[in-house]
């Protein structure tokens, strides 16, 4: 993005609109900032404020397809663990907010995930310079504060063990994760693009 300064930034916040058959008059979305109005109901008296703004980094509104997220606000990212760099993609937001649609996708509507490795196939593919690369993913789902193996042939059984202890008379709880599942990968096939 071409926003001066964000190359010092560690951490960008984006915020993304899912289409909605019936969109709330009260959210309005700019480039860079959601706003939210609460509508005052006339005969009330109250202190309410009437308008939120929130800033992000880049605001996608419900038009913005899976590829203009992912290159907007992933692909330099992934990229850029290809030269070393360590980094986190996530979702937040509340059940049924788009979070798996943006993460994930569909067959044909592809997300973050599957473009991250045709991205980093097609970047490998321009260096190729004599040198060998492998690449191996693992994938974990944490649900309700456990850890499940996706690529495990038992997928459904949780794979985290909680464990519980004391730490200065608080109690305390400790996600215990066993090595993860490990697939090679080695072929994209994208036939939707
Ligand atoms: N930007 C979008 N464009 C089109 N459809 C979308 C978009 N975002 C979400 N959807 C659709 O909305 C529905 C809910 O989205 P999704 O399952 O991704 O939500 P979620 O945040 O992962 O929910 P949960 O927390 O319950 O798992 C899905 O049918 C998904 O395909």
């Amino acid at each position: 993005m071409s926003d001066p300064g964000r190359e010092q930034e560690h951490i960008s916040v984006v915020a993304r609109l899912r289409p909605s058959p019936q969109p709330s008059p009260h959210v309005r979305a700019a480039e860079k900032e959601v706003v939210v109005q609460i509508p005052r109901g006339d005969d009330v008296i109250n202190n309410q404020v009437e308008e939120y703004g929130f800033r992000f980094a880049r605001v996608f509104g419900p038009d913005a397809s899976q590829r203009t997220v992912f290159d907007a606000a992933a692909k330099e990212l992934v990229l850029g663990a290809l030269d070393g760099v360590n980094c986190t993609i996530f979702a937040y937001g509340q059940t049924g907010s788009g979070k798996t649609y943006t993460i994930c996708g569909n067959h044909k509507e592809r997300g973050i995930v599957p473009r991250s490795l045709n991205a980093i196939f097609e970047a490998l593919e321009r260096r190729q310079g004599g040198e060998d690369f492998s690449i191996s993913m693992s994938f974990i789902e944490v649900y309700k504060e456990v850890g499940y193996d996706l690529l495990a042939k038992e997928r459904n059984r949780p794979h985290t063990s909680p464990r519980k202890g004391f730490k200065n008379r608080e109690l305390t709880l400790q996600l215990l994760l066993p090595p993860l599942s490990s697939a090679f990968v080695f072929l994209i096939y994208n036939p939707w693009e």
